[in-house]
């Protein structure tokens, strides 16, 4: 394996009088069957730093969570935590007291208040009881409010859980986790549902504990991120450790190719805003599409070729106007014509029939039947074409998904394995191959590279780039610039209303900030002038 040019930090022992490592991890082994997700990796995360991994989908990272945090066993290797040895496997509550992990999917009982959620199987350490059984809830309440203060996490200990925003729940979960001993935690992509302010409220949290001593290892595919959060970064690459170097002295490209393994690709292989011509007839029209609560009549229409972008922030509308447009949701008002005819709103089905293909944002919840295979997943939305008068073919179902796994460059061990066994970033790509598998007249893709590495993140917008050129249509709905960097226009949304238009060539800093609501300089105009 080659090592990417970039410079190693040297011994990872402690220099004298320092305090040992929060996590050492050395040697590891996981196998699952013939698949080696972890061979001899190690990793060492020093106290009161914020250390990144990063690696492209399938590196191993989520592997090696889930043995930081014992939940798997290694086959081979050790862990330690603060110079001591890592809890025996099982011994839950020892783990607890070592590490968390604080996941994109929420590890709080929705249902549960707050404080009950902060002090779950340890009731009576914290409230004190009157008796067997008896938990003092009052107690218990004033308990979890010191707590809250002393990590200076503002949230109600009496709401419930399934009420917290995104930002309020992680930090209830590194409450928790920092209030059992833990000096390590782990953020797996903690940015990915927050808003910029958002992102900026958990990173100033993050520094502060940092200064306390707590260590943090950062898993995150955005490098931006890596750059400002962090400042120390390993990477692996197809199980393997790579490097570990300081942030500061590894620059962007070097990076990448660490992850990636080659030399670092100047431009992107597509070009937005080349193909399309506007005489030609729209093939998506949106015609006063308003859903109450969420947005304002919206008209707009996408031509083929083009790829068009809707941009907002959470809670602007632009994912529920995806949604409608793909029939999960029923407008209020409006209507969606594809090829000229209209949809029926508020159908999937239909949706489907009129040629519209859907990547929907939530895979776990929506894009994947989690027990099934790849080729099954792949296939799913066009059994029809799998064998003659209803019947599916085995093989032809296998070879059909054996060239959405070969185009779409997914990592797996062959068509037959189980999607629960992919990792994160190349489920995201099935999702994708479902959506193209029928040939869509327009392709609705929400947020689509969320979770996936920076290779394959260009080789996805490259697809959705496809859909267009080949004649076609394609609506982005994201609040990621990589993605509507693809776009041949963007419309951003702010309070359910578009405010602004974009044609290429925008800048970065006139598309954020008409997703925060502010002016947009010369080269943005006002939305309300449709071409229509
Ligand atoms: N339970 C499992 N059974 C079989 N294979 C698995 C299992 N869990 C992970 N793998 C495999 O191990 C490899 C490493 O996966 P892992 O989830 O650790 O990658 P990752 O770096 O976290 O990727 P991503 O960025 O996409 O989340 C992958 O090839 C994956 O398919």
């Amino acid at each position: 394996m080659s090592q990417a040019p970039a410079k190693e930090l040297p011994g990872q022992e402690p220099a004298a009088g320092a305090p040992p490592p929060a996590v050492h991890a050395e040697g590891v082994v996981k196998r699952f069957g013939p698949t080696v997700a972890l061979d001899r990796v190690r990793l060492t995360v020093q106290a009161g730093e914020s250390h990144a991994l990063v690696g492209r989908n399938g590196a191993g990272k989520s592997t090696l969570v889930s043995v930081l945090t014992g939940l798997h066993a290694p086959d081979a290797g050790s862990v330690a935590f603060q110079g001591e040895a890592a809890p025996a496997f099982g011994d839950t509550t020892a783990w607890q007291s070592k590490v968390a992990c604080v996941y994109q999917k929420s590890m709080v009982v929705p249902d549960l208040t707050v404080a009950e959620n902060l002090f779950l199987n340890r009731y009576g350490l914290a409230a004190g009881r009157f008796g067997e059984g008896r938990i003092r809830w009052p107690k218990l309440r004033e308990r979890a409010r010191d707590l809250l203060a002393e990590y200076g996490v503002e949230v109600d200990p009496a709401a419930r859980a399934k009420d917290l925003t995104v930002e309020q729940r992680q930090f209830v979960e590194i409450a928790r986790a920092l209030s059992f001993g833990a000096r390590f935690i782990i953020l797996d992509e903690p940015t990915a549902q927050l808003d910029a302010a958002g992102i900026e409220r958990l990173f100033a949290r993050l520094r502060e504990l940092q200064r306390q001593g707590v260590a943090f290892l950062f898993i995150s595919h955005h490098l931006q991120e890596v750059y400002d959060l962090c400042t120390t970064v390993t990477v692996y690459r197809d199980a393997r450790h790579v490097l570990t170097a300081p942030v500061a002295e590894l620059g962007k490209a070097d990076l990448v190719q660490a992850m990636t393994g080659d030399a670092a690709q100047s431009a992107t292989a597509w070009q937005a805003g080349a193909a399309v011509r506007r005489e030609d007839e729209p093939v998506l029209r949106a015609e006063g599409l308003a859903l109450d609560g969420a947005y304002q009549a919206i008209d707009f229409t996408v031509r083929p070729g083009e790829v068009l972008g809707l941009a907002g922030a959470t809670a602007s509308g632009n994912t529920a106007l995806g949604e409608t447009l793909v029939g999960l949701r029923k407008p209020t008002a409006g209507r969606t014509v594809v090829a000229g005819r209209t949809v029926r709103p508020g159908s999937v089905p239909h949706a489907l029939g009129a040629g519209i293909g859907y990547v929907p944002e939530d895979r776990h919840r929506q894009g994947l039947v989690l027990g099934r295979s790849v080729a099954e997943n792949a296939t799913l939305t066009v059994t029809d074409q799998l064998g003659p008068y209803g019947t599916v073919l085995p093989s032809r179902t296998r070879e059909f998904a054996q060239s959405m796994i070969d185009s779409l460059d997914i990592k797996t061990s062959g068509p037959g394995q189980s999607v629960s066994d992919l990792s994160g970033g190349n489920q995201q790509k099935v999702v994708i191959a479902r959506a193209l598998a029928r040939k869509p007249r327009v392709l609705v893709a929400i947020r689509p590279t969320a979770g996936v590495d920076v290779k394959s993140k260009d080789s996805l917008l490259g697809v959705v780039r496809e859909v267009a050129d080949s004649g076609n249509a394609a609506v982005i709905v994201s609040d990621e610039l990589d993605d509507l960097r693809v776009c041949d226009r963007v419309l951003a949304l702010f309070h359910g209303q578009v405010i602004a238009e974009f044609d290429s060539g925008w800048t970065d800093r006139d598309v954020v900030s008409a997703m925060e609501g502010l002016p947009v300089t010369p080269g943005g105009r006002k939305g309300d002038d449709e071409d229509e």
